[in-house]
């Protein structure tokens, strides 16, 4: 069989829908860096890759990805018990709604303060903006410190990591070293907090997630080393950051579709900002997929799955797929204004139970993605003529000019 890494690493998102096409909707099987894969479809797919049975994931990241994208000792690489323990670290604090609002509170703050300097810029690249703005608010809610000479070297690190780690040559480098400085820094953070005993140390009743991490025991009872509270205070940090590729979306949908701008404007409840910001996470690419080893024989349709074999779930192939979401190519939030999100059909985030491998940030997502996109529909401002176009060939991707606007006029008014 032949290996396909390199025409993965060319096509981007468009690899496995077009290897899926040539196979007429059957399993592709294929070899990505030397290994046998085969890439599953569909939200029975979907509930058969989260069964941990199923799936292990010790060994399944390539390093280049655990390098830059998670690091090593992440909660992403592990199985079983171990998974199990520190998942709830991060599910007890990501997934609170008084958390979780908390959160979009300090963005929307960050928001204004910004758009206050922008409006006396004559343009601003939005995506290199919402990344600081992020970076700030993150920071603040985690309880991690962060000096204002530091913001913007931070939020250019966190963004480096994301870029760069489906890729090779330079954007990679960078990659791992950002990931390399952050890292670092982190690490020393925790050490100077356990040697300064509590609240660091635990104890603490409602602990900010530095201070969590950093008190955290894994199923021995252990704390965990420096290096890995690093790891996973940037596994919050990160993807929070993250966040900018799907804000800039929103900046871009609403530049197409400007009736819809004027209807997020002028909604006073919640509800359409929420089915906006799920119609961005299901119309714009992102993760192309998620990946596991069979941890035993499989039969999956019909076929056998040889026992570490490289099994992929196509997520971007899902959020597009015509028997699950009509006219998949048009952007339309009115596919959730009931409020629902059909089961195992909307994975740009990953799916499966809470406590399987699960992305616990999706509220999180949900949220500053909502509170963005409202800000962005209130806020005057005008957009630039640029390059626009988001190539389905770079991974991850974004409008080409990172989405520059000007003639920025006034803040928004505050939050309803
Ligand atoms: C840009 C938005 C985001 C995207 C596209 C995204 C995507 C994903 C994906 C694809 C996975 C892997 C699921 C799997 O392995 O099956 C994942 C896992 C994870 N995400 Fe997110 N995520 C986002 C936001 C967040 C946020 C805001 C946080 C935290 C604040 C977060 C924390 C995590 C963690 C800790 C895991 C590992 C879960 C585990 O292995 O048990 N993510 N995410």
């Amino acid at each position: 069989m032949v290996d396909s890494t390199l025409p993965l690493l060319l096509r981007g998102y468009t690899w496995l829908p077009e290897r899926r096409r040539r196979s007429g909707g059957a399993p592709v099987r294929t070899r990505l860096l030397g290994k046998k894969a085969i890439a599953l479809h569909g939200p029975a797919a979907v509930r058969f890759f989260y069964d941990e049975k199923h799936i292990h994931r010790r060994g399944a990241l390539p390093q280049p990805v655990i390098d830059t994208l998670f690091g090593s000792g992440a909660v992403h690489t592990l199985d079983g018990e171990a998974h199990r323990t520190r998942k709830a670290l991060f599910t007890g604090l990501l997934t609170t709604p008084s958390g979780v609002q908390e959160l979009a509170r300090l963005v929307h703050e960050e928001l204004e303060r910004a758009s206050v300097r922008w409006a006396r810029c004559e343009s601003v690249v939005l995506f290199d903006e919402l990344a600081r703005v992020l970076t700030s608010a993150v920071h603040s809610w985690a309880g991690v410190p962060l000096t204002d000479d530091d913001r913007a070297r931070t939020a250019r690190d966190l963004v480096a990591m994301v870029d760069g780690f489906a890729t090779v040559g330079p954007r990679h480098l960078t990659a791992r070293r950002a990931r390399g400085r952050l890292e670092a820094r982190l690490a020393d953070l925790v050490e100077a907090a356990r040697g300064s005993g509590a609240p660091a140390a635990g104890g603490a009743d409602d602990p900010t997630v530095f201070e969590a991490i950093t008190a955290h025991r894994e199923a021995d009872g252990s704390l965990l080393p420096p290096h890995t509270a690093a790891v996973e205070l940037l596994n919050v940090l990160r993807p929070t950051v993250a966040i900018t590729w799907f804000g800039v979306f929103a900046a871009h949908a609403l530049h197409r579709r400007p009736e819809l701008r004027e209807r997020l404007a002028a909604e006073a409840g919640p509800e359409f900002a929420w089915a906006f910001a799920q119609e961005v996470r299901r119309f714009y690419p992102f993760a192309p997929f998620v990946g596991g080893l069979a941890a035993e024989r499989l039969e999956w349709a019909g076929r056998t799955i040889a026992p570490g074999t490289l099994v992929l779930l196509d997520l971007f192939g899902l959020d597009h797929d015509p028997d699950l979401w009509p006219e998949p190519r048009r952007f339309d939030p009115s596919r959730f204004l009931s409020g629902e999100v059909p089961a195992d059909a909307l994975v740009p985030q990953g799916g499966g139970p809470p406590d399987g491998h699960r992305c616990p940030g999706e509220d999180i997502t949900v949220a500053i993605l909502a509170t963005v996109a409202r800000f962005l529909a209130q806020l005057p401002y005008q957009v630039a003529e640029q390059d626009l176009r988001i190539s389905l060939r770079r991974v991850p991707t974004a409008p080409r000019s990172g989405f520059v606007i000007r003639d920025v006029t006034g803040a928004a008014p505050a939050p309803a």
